[in-house]
């Protein structure tokens, strides 16, 4: 059976809704075949980050090694890459394998306020993943980081979706989760020509742990079969919508996202 493959390169979450295990509940959610690199363990539940322990530089490097002389992903994804030496060589391995449809979400302060990317990083981040990018999905606040634009209305974040786009990303979507309290969030797409929003009603709820992560992970799965990048975030954009409003109740703080919210909706019919 012939299928299509992910592969995600980002940090573990212990307590399952963002990180390496979003990416692949999501990637078995889309059918896809899902394979990991971890650059970091962190020790981390529905109430925060109670510890970061990065996976040995060497032990980082023997993952993409193994992948990359033996399976070939059709579509890539990064996370949480910790430090400026992670994300360099992992530009590195990306080209040296000649791997595409790589979409870069710069992971850099988890909901709850810690630190998952050095600040030093963020040269390298710009450096090394934004021209190897074919989408990059940060938020408000790594978009303000990775421009030094503030974000404080529309036009700023088209501003800053431009300056995005000339560091090098093919198409580049600003993501709205962090904009304002209103009724609709909407993600900007800009692909160089053109800017599209994505709009969608604001769900309230506690539980939007692993929004970003499964976001670009459902963005990953769907190039990976072969999907052009605007149908790939148009349709991620409702897998996430679907996945917010389902979002389950576990854990005394922000639970996770329902990653598997088409199924279990299949279910319940029942
Ligand atoms: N309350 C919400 N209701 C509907 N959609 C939302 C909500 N919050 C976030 N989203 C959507 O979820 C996706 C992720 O957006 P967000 O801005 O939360 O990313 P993020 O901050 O990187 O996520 P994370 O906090 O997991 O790192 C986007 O498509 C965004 O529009
Ligand atoms: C390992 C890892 N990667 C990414 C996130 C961001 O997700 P969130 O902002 O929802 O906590 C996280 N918390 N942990």
């Amino acid at each position: 059976m012939k299928v299509s493959k992910a592969l995600t390169i980002a940090g573990s979450d212990s307590g399952g809704g963002a990180g390496i295990q979003a990416d692949l509940k999501t990637f078995q959610e889309f059918g896809v075949y899902g394979m990991s690199v971890l650059t970091a363990v962190t020790a981390q539940n529905t109430t925060g980050v109670q510890g970061v322990f990065p996976v040995p530089i060497e032990g980082f490097e023997a993952q993409l090694r193994s992948i990359g002389s033996d399976l070939k992903p059709d579509a890539v994804k990064t996370g949480m890459l910790f430090s400026g030496e992670y994300i360099e060589r992992t530009a590195y391995f990306i080209k040296k394998f000649g791997w595409n449809n790589l979409v870069v979400d710069p992971v850099m302060i988890a909901k709850g306020g810690a630190t998952l990317l050095s600040e030093e990083a963020l040269d390298a981040m710009k450096t090394y993943m934004l021209s190897i990018a074919k989408i990059i999905t940060p938020n408000i606040p790594e978009a303000e980081a990775l421009t030094g634009i503030i974000i404080d209305c529309k036009e700023a974040r088209a501003e800053a979706a431009k300056v995005l786009f000339d560091q090098g990303a093919d198409y580049v979507v600003i993501k709205g989760g962090h904009f304002g309290e209103g009724t609709y969030v909407s993600d900007l797409l800009y692909n160089g020509v053109e800017m599209y929003e994505f709009v969608e009603k604001r769900v309230i709820t506690k539980n939007t742990h692993g929004t970003g992560c499964t976001f670009s992970a459902a963005i990953t799965a769907e190039l990976a079969y072969g999907k052009t990048a605007e149908s790939a975030i148009e349709y991620a954009k409702k897998f996430i919508q679907h996945a917010i409003e389902h979002g389950i109740d576990v854990g005394s703080g922000h639970g996770p996202v329902n990653h598997f919210v088409y199924r279990r909706i299949a279910h319940e019919q029942y």
